[in-house]
């Protein structure tokens, strides 16, 4: 699924509009059945009692199998989901269906009336919405949404923002219509809004066209909508929401759902924004994906099928029948001392349950005694250095060590220590196979100049949480978490690395100027080590034979995957350790 910025959007509206030759009108009339689509399904719902789980959907994409469809995430849970259901549960046919159909083995008569289940709602006289609507094509958006719901029975008042006739494009023509059709309007200013007697807000104000913080009537209207306690939901994104970053202007809309059109939008998936959305939606409107295919949009979110199809992984991990320990490769981890040994033992033991056939877990050579047995399936190697220390002369035998291994990954618990940019660039420089660079490593790489060292044949990961990508990209922690997809997308470009930006939302940005934006995983992996078991997953899968952003992708993926798994045998997820990660891979 391909995740957009405002920008790209408008590029490939402007496509379908002017190269396809699909109308305007036609894409916002889409939108807006959508939108109306998902209230119905949320109102459905909630009469049914549940609340709105959290888990992502794609409903009708251009890509995928018709009808609603739940984004495949192996099996990371939320509850409620059903495959046909869709976002909120079983979905009911309502009263619709087709005519004269009789007993079992009785043939339909040769003429039949398809109700339209999806725009159906049993107790629609239950409901009534208010629209917001904004001057822009949010607005036409929100618009066109009244008239669905209208027509299923459910009372709307339509509330504008600005006058109704300051209105332009296409987003007029919904107004026109709305108004032939006597929607009820009133006017932000003008008409009083009794926010408290409506049962849902539809939030169709501002959308991609958005700029800044909100102003006047829709400072207002977002902070009464909120100040309601009513269900809303989003056309597109939350009102008050960059697009692009995820930035939250104040106010901002907070919503139940949003329904994201066309594709999904980076600031969805970037925090805060990503908590504003709520339930997010992703609906096709006709854009076809092919565009944004062609056009390069060079994000995506990191799916099953994403894994498969555009990264080529055999998330099947289908193993030879004729495989042994050296058809799995051999991982060399460079990491560990006296006071954070334990990074390297979880990076180690994480490398070999990723399926690797052997791992060596060079250390400094005093800690050496102390770790023995810690794993039995490890090898040991002692690497010099003093009391427990790496020091600079261990980079020749940690070269030794490297050669006839398939990777190296370097850093977990490593420590600083005098000479340590030198030693890095000699492991940088020498060692003929994927190189995996964390934890300290990285702080050693942000020290250095490393754009002056000899470049190298074979691929870099790196893999930084917030912090340590704030020291290599010198900026803030809060610069980075600022649009972590674009810094991310930038840094692995120019540097020339596949760069694994951790945190929330962990970003695999590629060399070539890729990025994925993976969703599995929890708050509770915000614990010690969890950082460390996700080098030695990544460094497994590249002593396998994937490519550097395969096994990034996947490692990220799947090391998520088994955090969700690991919390499920504990009553709180900030039980949670690293080595649980470990034992659920
Ligand atoms: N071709 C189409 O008709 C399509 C329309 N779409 C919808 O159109 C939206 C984008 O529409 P627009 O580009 O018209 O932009 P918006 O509808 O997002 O907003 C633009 C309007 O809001 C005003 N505005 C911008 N920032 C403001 C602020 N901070 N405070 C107050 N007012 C502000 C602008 O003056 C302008 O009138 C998408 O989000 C989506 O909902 C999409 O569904 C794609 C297809
Ligand atoms: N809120 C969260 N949601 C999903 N994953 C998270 C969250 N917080 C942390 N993680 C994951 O946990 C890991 C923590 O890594 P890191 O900060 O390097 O820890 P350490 O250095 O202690 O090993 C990363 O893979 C990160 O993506
Ligand atoms: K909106």
């Amino acid at each position: 699924m391909y995740v957009v910025t405002a920008e790209e959007m408008r590029e490939l509206d402007r496509q379908t509009i002017e190269r396809l030759g699909i109308p305007a009108i036609a894409l916002m009339e889409n939108a807006g059945r959508a939108i109306a689509e998902e209230i119905i399904r949320f109102c459905r719902y909630q009469a049914g009692g549940g609340g709105t789980p959290a888990a992502w959907n794609q409903a009708g994409g251009a890509s995928e199998a018709a009808g609603t469809r739940e984004l495949e995430r192996g099996d990371a849970g939320a509850a409620g989901r059903s495959r046909n259901g869709g976002a909120y549960g079983p979905g009911g046919r309502g009263d619709a269906g087709a005519l004269g159909s009789g007993g079992p083995g009785v043939q339909p008569p040769g003429f039949s009336v398809s109700g339209d289940a999806a725009l159906t709602l049993e107790h629609a006289g239950a409901e009534h919405w208010l629209v917001l609507v904004g001057k822009g094509n949010n607005g036409g958006d929100g618009l066109a949404a009244a008239r669905h719901l209208r027509e299923a029975g459910i009372a709307v008042t339509l509330v504008y923002a600005a006058a109704p006739e300051s209105l332009a494009g296409e987003a007029a023509l919904q107004q026109n219509a709305a108004a032939a059709m006597g929607l009820p309007a009133a006017v932000y200013g003008r008409d009083r809004v009794d926010f408290a007697a409506c049962s849902g807000i539809l939030d169709a104000l501002l959308g991609t066209g958005s700029a800044g913080a909100p102003r006047g009537a829709y400072a207002e209207l977002i902070a009464a909508a909120n100040g309601s306690g009513k269900p809303i939901v989003s056309a597109d994104i939350p009102s008050g929401l960059d697009a692009d970053t995820g930035r939250a202007h104040e106010p901002y809309i907070h919503a139940a759902v949003t329904v994201c059109l066309a594709f999904l939008k980076r600031g969805l998936l970037q925090y805060p924004g990503a908590a504003s959305a709520g339930q997010v939606v992703v609906r096709s409107i006709g854009i076809p994906a092919a565009l944004a295919r062609e056009s390069g949009v060079p994000a995506s979110l990191l799916t099953p099928e994403v894994l498969r199809t555009r990264l080529q992984v055999d998330v099947s991990r289908r193993r030879s029948p004729e495989g042994h320990k050296g058809t799995y490769g051999h991982v060399l981890v460079a990491a560990g001392t006296l006071s954070m040994s334990g990074a390297g033992l979880l990076a180690s033991r994480a490398a070999l349950r990723a399926g690797c056939g052997l791992v060596t877990w060079a250390l400094p050579t005093m800690l050496l005694p102390y770790v023995i047995g810690a794993a039995p399936e490890l090898m040991l190697a002692a690497a010099g250095g003093e009391n427990g220390a790496w020091s600079a002369g261990t980079a020749a035998e940690v070269l030794r060590l490297s050669s006839g291994r398939d990777v190296t990954a370097v850093g977990p618990g490593l420590g600083r220590f005098e000479g340590d940019g030198e030693w890095l660039r000699a492991l940088w420089e020498g060692i003929e196979a994927p190189l995996v660079i964390d934890a300290d490593a990285l702080n050693i790489l942000a020290d250095s100049e490393y754009g002056s060292w000899a470049s190298r044949r074979h691929p870099v990961i790196l893999t930084p949480h917030p912090g340590e990508m704030a020291r290599l990209a010198r900026l803030s922690t809060a610069e980075v978490q600022r649009d972590r997809i674009g810094l991310a997308l930038t840094y692995a470009r120019e540097h020339g690395v596949t760069l694994v930006l951790k945190g929330a939302h962990t970003v695999i940005a590629t060399p070539e100027g890729e990025a994925y934006v993976n969703i599995t995983g929890h708050p509770g992996m915000g614990t010690g080590g969890v950082g460390d078991v996700l080098t030695g997953i990544i460094a497994g899968l590249l002593a396998q034979g994937l490519n550097a952003v395969q096994a990034a992708a996947f490692g990220v993926y799947l090391h998520g995957l088994a955090g969700e798994r690991a919390v499920r045998l504990r009553h709180d997820p900030a039980a949670l350790t690293a080595g649980d990660i470990i034992e659920a891979l």
